[in-house]
């Protein structure tokens, strides 16, 4: 759907530089997407791989982020083999809800209640990032938390739209409960994509 260097604004990579591929089509659902116009799976062009990583190469990062719309829809084998041989770090962003595909360096799981995330992607999981929209979605997050691996990176994200009066919530929870760290969505803050 669309392609661009930036820095990675959210999770355990955040600050760094990275090339971000946003794959088009996605059925999940979330009522707060933030990339709505993702959505459609045949909407938006298609490019050949040796296009692909010469866009990437033609910047000076090694960081690739996989992200979507929902990029475990598409199989993902060829694109990180691809991206790996050019000498790049492949990174995903994933609400978990198909199979696995690809070889990654780094995933990060948001599951969403729009439509469950697969037991086998949250085993995989480098980092769970659960975004917080309510309350109720503390105990939500630690239901998660019992279905990844010991080393896995907990976070807490505020909903952009919700995120004053959530913030303060995480802020709390994060302080009583500090196996859980906060994630910001600083691209938004920034101003950068
Ligand atoms: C747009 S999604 C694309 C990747 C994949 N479909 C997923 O949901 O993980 C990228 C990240 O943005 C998060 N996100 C989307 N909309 C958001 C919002 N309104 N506020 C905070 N995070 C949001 C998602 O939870 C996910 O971690
Ligand atoms: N800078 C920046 N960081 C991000 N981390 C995850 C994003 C995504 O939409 O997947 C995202 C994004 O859209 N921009
Ligand atoms: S799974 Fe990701 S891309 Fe799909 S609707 Fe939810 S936040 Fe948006
Ligand atoms: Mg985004």
């Amino acid at each position: 759907m669309e392609q661009f260097y930036t820095i990675q604004g959210e999770g355990y990579n955040t600050g760094r530089a990275a090339y971000f591929i946003r794959l088009g089509g996605c059925d999940v659902g979330c009522v707060w997407c933030d990339v709505k116009e993702s959505w459609p799976l045949d909407a938006h062009p298609r490019h050949a791989l040796p296009d692909l990583v010469a866009a990437v190469t033609a910047h000076p990062g090694r960081n690739v982020v996989v992200t979507g719309g929902e990029p475990l829809m598409h199989e993902l084998g060829p694109l990180t083999a691809a991206l790996q041989a050019a000498g790049c770090q492949t990174w995903i962003e994933t609400s978990g809800a198909y199979p696995l595909s690809g070889n990654w360096n780094w995933i990060c799981v948001s599951p969403k209640k729009f439509k469950a995330p697969l037991p086998a992607v949250l085993a995989a999981a480098h980092e769970l990032k659960i975004v917080v929209f309510n309350k109720s979605d503390f105990a939500w997050a630690e239901e998660h938390a019992a279905l990844v691996g010991p080393e896995c990176r907990l976070y807490l994200q505020p909903e952009w739209s919700k995120a004053s009066a959530m913030t303060p919530l995480i802020v709390d929870y994060v302080k009583a409960h500090p196996h859980w760290q906060v994630s910001l969505q600083t691209h938004k803050y920034l101003d950068i994509p």
